[in-house]
């Protein structure tokens, strides 16, 4: 049986997109209806095809959805919720595809009062954006994480479960805080080095770009992809997940400032033996199947 007949995705970016391809492929019965505030995406959509109608509103999209995704930058959540609150079914489940979601879950709460609010966060994507970006298989074997609030219901759960797990995904339940020390730690720190590392290495006055360019082998062209990620997400996920990101980096510089010592002293063994818990770590990853479901250095979709 289909989780949802009617599907409204609303953001028709990468990852709302990919969600209309993949279900397409894993539902081809299910009707998709869609919305961007972008005029040009809209008609980008049209061309492409993936969704049966495209919606000049918010609110009209959502009329008769059974599931409304909601996949724009977290920090216009609340306002796309108060504008499609008064057409959204009383029966329709409301969710999200946020990367933090505390601030997620307050918003919706507030824009939606007594609706049937069940977040989401599939740990999956690439430096792309824009609807040409999307392709069906992006949630296979990738992690979905739903934050659902203390009252929802155990069956809107389940029906929203049932959903990604048809979208290939495997699906883990925590509270929204939790997830988002955890993700502040795997995915938002990492995102923040990359954009430093490569932001620093293109100030260097005395390595001239097409430098960095010619050489940028290995580790540094990994963080240049990462770098490469979208400037508006990436800056609303940073401001709704301050606190734990502002956390996670203290702890980071003290990291650094240790390894600092470490080198200025000539402690080779501290070296040593921090690279040896780090490989220790990739290889459990390896090994436990996970180095595409980890977040998600080196990732390339082309
Ligand atoms: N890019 C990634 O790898 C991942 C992103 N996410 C989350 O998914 C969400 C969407 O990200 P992407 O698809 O990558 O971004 P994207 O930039 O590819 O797409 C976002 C779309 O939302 C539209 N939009 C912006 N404001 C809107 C509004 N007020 N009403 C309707 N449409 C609006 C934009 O025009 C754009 O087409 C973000 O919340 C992000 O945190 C989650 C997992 C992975
Ligand atoms: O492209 C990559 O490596 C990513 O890390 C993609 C990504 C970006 C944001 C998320 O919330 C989840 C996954």
């Amino acid at each position: 049986m289909l989780p949802f007949a009617n599907i409204s995705i609303i953001g028709l970016g990468l990852i709302g997109s990919s969600i209309a391809h993949a279900v397409r492929e894993s539902m081809p019965s299910a009707r998709i209806t869609g919305f961007d505030a972008d005029p040009a995406v809209r008609a980008r959509v049209i061309e492409l095809g993936f969704c049966d109608d495209v919606s000049d509103s918010a609110g009209a999209a959502v009329t008769d959805a059974g599931l409304v995704m909601l996949c724009v930058p977290v920090g216009v959540i609340a306002d796309v919720a108060a504008e499609l609150a008064v057409d959204l079914p009383d029966d329709a489940i409301i969710s999200d595809v946020g990367s933090s979601k505390e601030i997620v879950l307050a918003a919706l709460t507030d824009a939606l009062p007594g609706a049937r609010i069940i977040p989401a966060h599939p740990v999956a994507g690439t430096e792309h954006s824009g609807p040409d970006a999307g392709f069906a298989t992006l949630f296979h074997e990738r992690w979905c994480i739903l934050t659902p609030p203390e009252d929802a219901a155990k069956a809107d759960i389940e029906q929203v479960k049932a959903f990604w797990e048809k979208l290939g995904a495997n699906v883990e339940i925590m509270g929204a805080k939790h997830h988002d020390l955890v993700l502040a730690v795997t995915s938002h720190l990492p995102h923040l080095i990359a954009y430093t590392i490569v932001g620093t290495a293109s100030d260097l006055e005395d390595v001239t770009r097409s430098e960095v360019i010619k050489y940028s082998a290995g580790g540094f062209r990994d963080f240049t992809r990462i770098a490469a990620s979208d400037p508006t997400m990436w800056r609303d996920v940073f401001l709704s997940n301050k606190e734990a990101v502002l956390e996670m980096l203290q702890r980071f510089s003290e990291d650094l400032t240790a390894l600092q010592r470490a080198i200025r002293w000539d402690k080779g063994d501290e070296l040593f033996d921090l690279f040896s818990k780090t490989r220790a770590i990739r290889r459990r990853i390896i090994e436990e199947g996970q180095d595409d479901a980890a977040p998600d250095f080196g990732r390339t979709h082309d």
